[in-house]
């Protein structure tokens, strides 16, 4: 089969890539490389440099499916510049329909989220819980996901949303090639606390001590990216004309910021200072996914639901970064 991958250079769109290229499908990324930190584009993949709204003019009906990552992501820059997630991700989706039912391209695989989730009411979160986005990144993937469902039901779409919870780990490729997350300037939780593991920062600042939770710290559902890429390949078996199946993507595990920081000592036998820091604005004390209808919908079981082995996964990609970037 055939398929375009829009942000296919990023972090989870490298890694579905090359799942697809190893399953023996063929690959066009279409990609800006404004990412500010590109993975890379996976070897055996044909490189299209451009935007989402370039879709139209590399798709054509010898492809069977689109799977859709280009899109802003950080909650932060949402609030402060909203009307480039609505131009972006919710405009350029827009136009990638239009170039879909223009080209006669019927399946598509949508990367969500569980910020469409907001500040949830219960946990574990399921697809009919109400989504309440509080960031205009969220809302914006909202957007697109109502925009999905309504292609489906108008032209038939098959379609999946699927809607990911705190995607972490790295997967080494049978060619070698190593995928992993990496962001310039650094946000999330795991790569942070790896760098202080590897002598690069001194401390990581715990975002609040006094959660209603077990320890104080936010719970999150941690999701190995190659577990997450498979779901993708499933949902492109499921994908059925007229209708959109919305998904979460998490374990149903949840890990408090301190048994991740305390699983980082473990793994890296490293000592890893931390500071109790002020709580950082829109974040929930819990985000656990169900994921049973992964389960029943898309037949998908998670084969690295451990944090210690998302955290080795990890690990090992930050030390190959290290000792490529020492030459
Ligand atoms: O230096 C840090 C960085 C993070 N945290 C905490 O660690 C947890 C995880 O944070 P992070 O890795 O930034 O991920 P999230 O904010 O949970 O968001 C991720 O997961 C969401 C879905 O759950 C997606 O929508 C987002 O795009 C994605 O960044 C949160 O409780 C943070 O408060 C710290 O305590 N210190």
């Amino acid at each position: 089969m055939k398929y375009l991958v829009t942000g296919g250079a990023g972090y989870v769109g490298s890694v579905v890539a090359a799942h697809l290229l190893e399953a023996g499908h063929t690959v066009t990324v279409l990609d800006d490389l404004d990412t500010g930190f590109p993975q890379g584009v996976p070897e055996g993949a044909t490189f299209v440099s451009g935007r989402i709204q370039d879709a139209a003019r590399v798709l054509d009906p010898s492809y069977d499916g689109v799977l859709h990552f280009a899109a802003h992501s950080k909650v932060g820059e949402s609030v402060e510049q909203p009307e480039k997630y609505w131009r972006n991700n919710v405009g350029g989706t827009l136009d990638l329909l239009a170039a879909m039912r223009e080209s006669g391209v019927r399946t598509l695989v949508f990367s969500s989220t569980a910020a469409v989730y907001g500040e949830p009411e219960r946990t574990p979160i399921t697809e009919t819980d109400p989504a309440a986005p509080t960031s205009p990144y969220g809302a914006s993937k909202l957007a697109v996901d109502h925009m999905i469902g309504g292609e489906c039901r108008a032209h038939g779409l098959a379609a999946a949303s699927l809607r990911y919870f705190n995607v972490a780990g790295a997967y080494f490729a049978s060619d070698g090639t190593a995928y992993g997350e990496r962001h310039d300037p650094e946000s999330h939780l795991i790569p942070l606390v790896l760098q202080v593991a590897q002598g690069r920062r001194t401390s990581i600042s715990v975002y609040g001590d006094d959660y209603p939770t077990a320890d104080g710290t936010c719970v999150r559902d941690y999701i190995h990216v190659a577990d997450l890429a498979r779901a993708h390949l499933l949902a492109l078996e499921q994908a059925t004309g007229g209708e959109h199946l919305i998904c979460n993507l998490g374990n149903g595990n949840g890990f408090s910021v301190r048994e991740v920081v305390e699983t980082v000592r473990e793994v890296t036998g490293h000592d890893v200072p931390e500071t109790v820091a002020p709580r950082r604005d829109g974040d929930p004390a819990v985000l656990v996914a169900s994921a049973e209808r992964a389960r029943t919908a898309l037949g998908w079981q998670p084969e690295r639901s451990g944090l210690a082995e998302i955290v080795q996964d990890a690990w090992r990609f930050a030390q190959h970064t290290a000792a490529e970037a020492r030459g």
